[in-house]
């Protein structure tokens, strides 16, 4: 990368560039890494939004792509300094088979890393996340926890699953010789629970809050904490890290950073309604309204449901065992890790990540 960076030469590309995080990602790179010269996003669903990218001075490569189809990963790594891998199926709710679900997430990423390896690209950074340490499937808390706390790790879900081997295969894949001789430097980033503009779980709690009559019921007691981070802040995470890869490979070549920022740390329903309290919502009881074993047992229902309707129709709800173990234990991060290495401060306060956050709610349809 050292000649390239001289000439202000760099090829990145981003694998799922038109998700949630990954248009933050995209955006994040135009506006702060002055060395791109081309910038590919490769995704299997194309935003109409990357149109209005192709008239700046970088250079805007849309590839429309699956990241389980090997040859068409090695076609856009071709001649990229840097990947950043950030395509998955995120679902925890049923919708895709488990099998889909490792494909994407486990095979897909096996592809990028042979990609690189076959074509020379050296720098690889993952989008791991939380849920590859937890919450565990005991409900154990993992309370301000740093990226060296022990902790049962041990999963059954499809989605922690995919995301732990993948993370597994990045962090083995440090240092294996790539194309040219050189060896290839990876990390992974492990995000806590993301917010922020383009997040579809806050659009469907608050489209749930307009249906209710403008109120939510507390279902998960005040006092479990559970980890989130601002988009921007990830995305921002991302790019220093890309930058700073290079550099600082011995200290940060396979090793895995927690994402953090000055976030709250809140239950995830009155963490929700730091954004859609000031749209208008309420959320009733300052204690959950069912007794647990109620959601245990509606969690268990859906579940049956799902099951018995898949012939007919696709029946996804929010609530299933899963999701309420995740919500319902204690699982945030409290380290300085990044900084430690690579220096990073979040780009955006908790004010200001609150204030955008509210103004992106405020715009979606169907608004108070
Ligand atoms: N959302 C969160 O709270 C969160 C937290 C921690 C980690 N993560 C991780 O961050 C990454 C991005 O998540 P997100 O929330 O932006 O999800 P998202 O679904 O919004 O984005 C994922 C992107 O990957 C693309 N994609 C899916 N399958 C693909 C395939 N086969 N080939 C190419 N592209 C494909 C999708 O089209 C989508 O644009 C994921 O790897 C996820 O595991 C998300
Ligand atoms: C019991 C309900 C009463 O209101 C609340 C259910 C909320 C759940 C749908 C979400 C609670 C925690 C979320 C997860 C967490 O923020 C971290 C994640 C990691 C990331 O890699 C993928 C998304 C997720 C699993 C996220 C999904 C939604 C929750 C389970």
């Amino acid at each position: 990368m050292a000649d390239s960076a001289q000439t202000q030469e760099l090829v990145y590309l981003v694998t799922g560039g038109c998700g949630f995080l990954g248009e933050h990602v995209v955006r994040m790179l135009l506006q702060r890494e002055p060395r791109l010269r081309e910038l590919r996003i490769f995704d299997l669903h194309l935003g109409p939004w990357l149109e209005e990218l192709k008239t700046g001075p970088v250079q805007v490569t849309a590839i429309q792509g699956d990241v389980t189809q090997a040859h068409e990963v090695a076609a856009a790594v071709a001649g990229a300094h840097v990947v950043i891998h950030t395509a998955g199926l995120v679902d925890v709710f049923g919708k895709t088979s488990p099998e889909t679900i490792h494909e994407v997430n486990v095979q897909g990423t096996q592809n990028v890393i042979e990609a690189c390896v076959q074509t020379g690209t050296r720098f690889l950074i993952y989008t791991s996340s939380m849920e590859v340490v937890g919450p565990n499937i005991k409900g154990q808390p993992f309370y301000r926890g740093n990226e060296n706390t022990p902790y049962e790790a041990v999963h059954r879900h499809p989605y922690p699953c995919s995301k732990a081997l993948a993370e597994r295969l990045v962090l083995e894949a440090n240092g294996r010789e790539v194309l040219g001789g050189l060896p290839l430097v990876t990390c992974a980033l492990r995000p806590t629970g993301i917010y922020g503009e383009g997040h579809q779980i806050m659009r469907d709690f608050y489209h749930q809050g307009l249906r209710l009559g403008g109120r939510l019921f507390r279902a998960i007691p005040a006092s479990v904490e559970h980890g989130r981070v601002y988009v921007g802040n990830v995305a921002w995470m991302h790019v220093l890290v890309a930058r700073e890869l290079e550099h600082r490979a011995a200290l940060m070549g396979g090793q895995v950073y927690f994402c953090y920022d000055n976030s709250p740390y809140k239950s995830y329903e009155d963490f929700n309604m730091e954004f859609l309290g000031p749209c208008g919502l309420r959320l009733v009881g300052t204690r959950p309204l069912m007794p647990y074993w109620l959601l245990v047992l509606l969690a268990a229902l859906n579940t049956l449901l799902q099951w018995l309707l898949r012939p007919l129709m696709l029946y996804a709800p929010l609530l299933n065992p899963y999701t309420l173990a995740v919500a319902n234990t204690t699982f945030t991060v409290s380290t300085d890790k990044a900084r430690r290495h690579f220096g990073y401060e979040p780009l955006f306060s908790w004010e200001e990540s609150r204030t955008r956050t509210i103004r992106w709610v405020q715009t979606v349809e169907g608004s108070a």
